[in-house]
């Protein structure tokens, strides 16, 4: 079974990935990452920080997540990340995503011991 913090690998982390100039990221990468199947998940980031990065940001302070829950934890500085939302000509199994590549804070939820990320919350 795959841990939480494994899923969140799979969903959200490209270290040495880079959308800018590759319009069919998210297409490719949605797909290769098993976000297709069943259905075309909508809305989902990939970082393209190195993990250990991503790992600290559970040691910033918590905030409050969009559930409600108060382990989120916002990341001090700025991160490159691929933003991919499903187009709207979009048909299941033939999911299509629009690729925008940004530099944002990201909000994450953390969780466990070790305290590590198990869900992508937001970005700023
Ligand atoms: N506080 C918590 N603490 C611990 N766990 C928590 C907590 N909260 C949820 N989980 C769990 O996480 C799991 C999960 O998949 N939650 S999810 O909201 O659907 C994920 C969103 C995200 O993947 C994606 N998205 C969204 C925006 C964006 O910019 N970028 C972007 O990628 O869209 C998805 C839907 O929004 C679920 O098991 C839930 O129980």
């Amino acid at each position: 079974k795959e841990s939480r913090a494994m899923r969140f690998q799979r969903q959200h982390m490209d270290p040495d990935g880079d959308s800018s100039n590759n319009s069919n990221y998210c297409n490719q990468m949605m797909r290769r990452r098993h976000m297709t199947e069943g259905r075309c998940k909508p809305v989902n980031t990939f970082v393209h920080e190195p993990l250990v990065d991503v790992q600290a940001v559970c040691l910033q302070e918590n905030i409050t997540c969009k559930n409600g829950q108060p382990n989120c934890h916002k990341s001090s500085s700025s991160m490159k990340i691929t933003d991919c939302r499903v187009t709207s000509g979009s048909r299941y199994p033939n999911c299509a995503y629009r690729t925008s590549q940004k530099e944002r804070h990201i909000i994450v939820a953390c969780e466990g011991n070790p305290h590590v990320p198990v869900h992508f919350d937001a970005s700023v």
